[in-house]
């Protein structure tokens, strides 16, 4: 079922968030952790809007999330308007992936046309912490990047570890509690659910 309407329901607390970051760092590999806590190891193109929703101090939270390509064209201005938060990733063995970041938080925090971006709540995550051998990123430049941004800091390992990646989230929905209304109207995507089973079953496929 790829697609089913929930009009019944509001959650005490909906958000947006955008995943970004360039190719290969694990965008698509830190959503699909968050939601079905596993690792499938490969996940093709796949360029979606995932809604998730979990209790968190006694409150009912969804989460809009897009899982979406690294491009600075139009759309990116798009999901700027959309989002109500960010998840910026890197891999901790892609130097360039960390650079983008740095980039994309300027980028962000500087888009026109759009009043509020630059207060938008960014988390900042530095992926692939298990394959610290490779390392060519130090925790430290990370730390030091989102102190700089004013954002919160993450090292994680999607393929080894799913409660790191909850508190990627977890934290990006405390920083959304503290921000200050905006005059920024998102698009709703409310109560869209897509499901999962689109990933598995290409999973199936590919393995044939
Ligand atoms: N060792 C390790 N590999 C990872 C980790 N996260 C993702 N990968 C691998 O990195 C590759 C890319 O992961 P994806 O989740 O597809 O990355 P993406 O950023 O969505 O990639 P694009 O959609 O191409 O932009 C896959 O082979 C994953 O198995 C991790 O934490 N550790």
């Amino acid at each position: 079922i790829p697609l089913k309407i929930n009009e019944t329901h509001s959650p005490d607390m909906e958000a947006n968030i955008v995943v970004l970051g360039t190719e290969s760092v694990g965008k698509s590999a830190l959503t699909v952790r968050l939601l079905t806590r596993r690792f499938i190891g490969e996940y093709g193109d796949i360029e979606s809007i995932y809604s998730h929703s979990f209790i968190l101090d006694g409150r009912e939270v969804t989460l809009n999330i897009w899982d979406a390509p690294y491009s600075e064209t139009p759309l990116f201005e798009k999901k700027v308007r959309w989002a109500d938060g960010y998840v910026l990733i890197y891999s901790i063995c892609d130097r360039a992936s960390f650079n983008s970041v740095s980039r994309l938080v300027h980028t962000i925090k500087s888009t026109k046309d759009c009043p509020g971006a630059d207060k938008t709540p960014i988390v900042i995550v530095g992926n692939k912490r298990d394959l610290h051998h490779r390392r060519t990123v130090l925790s430290e430049e990370g730390r030091l990047l989102a102190l700089n941004a004013d954002c919160h800091f993450y090292e994680v390992s999607a393929a080894e570890n799913y409660h790191s990646v909850l508190m990627v989230f977890h934290g990006l929905v405390d920083r959304m509690k503290d921000a200050k209304p905006t005059a920024k109207r998102p698009l709703r995507f409310k109560g869209i659910v897509k499901s999962m089973s689109a990933v598995f079953a290409r999973r199936r496929t590919d393995s044939f």
